[in-house]
């Protein structure tokens, strides 16, 4: 193995997230399996992507229907005003229709039940003004639902209301993309996985959980590798088993310079690295690598790196395979609390305590320079990533901060 270069956290002229991922892109194609299309059924289509834009088929009310609760009537019947309606026999001087229903085509308007007094024996009486015309109180065919109507589109996920949408429209099964595997695999003696005691040495692998999460978020099929030791030959046997069995790997940790940062080497030596080191701080050490034709990506260790390198990197892949877009979170702006000084040459992920100041939002930033924690990081509730050449941002200026967490979750400090 060839010594590396330990390259300082925030170091000048990396490139940047975008560039890093247009020339990964240019590294990589997706493959055909992956662009296939799989049928499902409705109910299991929620959440995934539409493989193709899909029309319907149906035309509902298939010929016409009832707008509202009412009683349909024949519209000659109130030529002359309100009729004369002792003696009229349901069925065949009136009928109930309500608010959807068919209705036998000799009654040509509906009069709201509102409007309508219905004696003892159900005959219906209007009043003395009413004015009725044919056609008033009717939805007519196809205006609920009729042919050629797009219900979705090619790569848009699919919501409950597209389901709606799709089931109204005559379609049983749907074309979605297929899910792509994407394999975890957390590396490092000291990690215990979530649940278990820890000893002097050892720390949690918080990363798995989040990780699997965040791959389901952004449609993808995880497979949840257990954890690997600091160790080449089972680091080596682990990424060929994912290999093997997955459509993309991601590995986690062991991307910097230390004694036991494995697998930026294991990885140089199986196949290509497209880019290691990004200007993106935290996860600064991420590699964007191929082997057979398959994305291979060291995630950096740390929990706020791992989570930053997902939502840049992983899941812009995910995106890629399944023909679809990135998330962006809801954005609102706020008042910076305090003056914060970031290095202008890295995109810089800050953790923020978003509160509220009467009608304002204050950011607070978490700063690990300042004494605050992981932890804290990770339960925040907003983050920023900070544009290549900002330099400082003084107290009381404003920007826009991404919401981890419902606007209605952000209260008074
Ligand atoms: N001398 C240098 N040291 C470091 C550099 C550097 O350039 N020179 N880069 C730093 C930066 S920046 C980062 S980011 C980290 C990258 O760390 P690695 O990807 O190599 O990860 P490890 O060394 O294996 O672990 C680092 C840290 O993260 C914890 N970790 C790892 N996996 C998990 C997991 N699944 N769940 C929770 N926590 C995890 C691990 O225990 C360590 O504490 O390197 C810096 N150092
Ligand atoms: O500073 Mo690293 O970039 O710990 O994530």
């Amino acid at each position: 193995m060839e010594p590396r270069t330990a390259t300082a956290p925030q170091v000048e002229g990396l490139v940047s997230r975008e560039r890093a991922l247009r020339d990964f892109f240019e590294a990589w194609e997706v493959p055909p399996h992956l662009k296939a299309a799989e049928l499902v059924s409705l109910d299991d289509a929620a959440g995934r992507i539409a493989a193709c834009d899909v029309f319907s088929s149906t035309t509902l009310p298939v010929v016409r229907a009832s707008g509202f609760d009412g009683v349909g009537v024949r519209s000659s019947d109130f030529e002359a005003g309100s009729p004369d309606t002792a003696g009229w026999i349901c069925g065949r001087d009136f009928v109930r229709a309500d608010t959807g229903d068919d209705f036998p085509d000799e009654f040509d308007a509906v009069v709201r039940i509102e409007s309508v007094v219905l004696s003892d024996e159900g005959a219906p009486s209007f009043p003395s003004d009413l004015r009725v015309k044919a056609g008033d109180g009717i939805r007519a065919a196809g205006s609920t639902m009729r042919p050629g109507i797009r219900l979705i589109a090619e790569g848009m996920p699919i919501r409950p209301t597209d389901l709606a949408a799709l089931a109204m429209g005559g379609a049983g099964m749907v074309a979605v993309r297929r899910k792509p595997r994407v394999a975890f695999i957390p590396t490092g003696s000291e990690l215990v996985p979530a649940g278990c005691s820890v000893k002097r040495g050892q720390t949690i692998d918080g990363n798995s959980p989040m990780v699997k999460h965040l791959l389901i978020e952004y449609g993808a099929d995880p497979v949840m590798f257990p954890i690997v030791e600091d160790d080449p030959d089972k680091l080596r046997e682990a990424l060929d088993r994912a290999l093997e069995s997955c459509d993309a790997v991601v590995v986690n940790g062991g991307s910097a310079v230390g004694s036991e940062d494995f697998n930026v080497h294991i990885i140089e030596e199986r196949g290509r690295v497209v880019h290691h080191d990004i200007a993106a701080v935290p996860g600064r050490p991420m590699l964007l690598g191929v082997i057979e034709g398959k994305p291979v990506i060291d995630l950096p260790g740390p929990a706020v790196a791992a989570f930053y390198g997902m939502q840049w990197c992983i899941q812009s892949v995910t995106a890629r395979m399944l023909g679809t877009k990135t998330k962006t979170l809801p954005r609102v702006t706020a008042r910076v609390e305090e003056r914060r000084d970031n290095p202008p040459f890295m995109a810089n992920l800050s953790r923020i305590e978003l509160h509220r100041d009467g009608r304002e939002f204050v950011a607070r930033f978490l700063d690990p320079r300042k004494g605050s924690s992981l932890g804290a990081a990770l339960a925040s509730n907003a983050q920023r990533v900070s544009p290549l050449g900002e330099g400082a941002l003084e107290a009381g200026s404003t920007i826009e901060v991404e919401l981890l967490r419902g606007e209605e979750f952000i209260g008074e400090s």
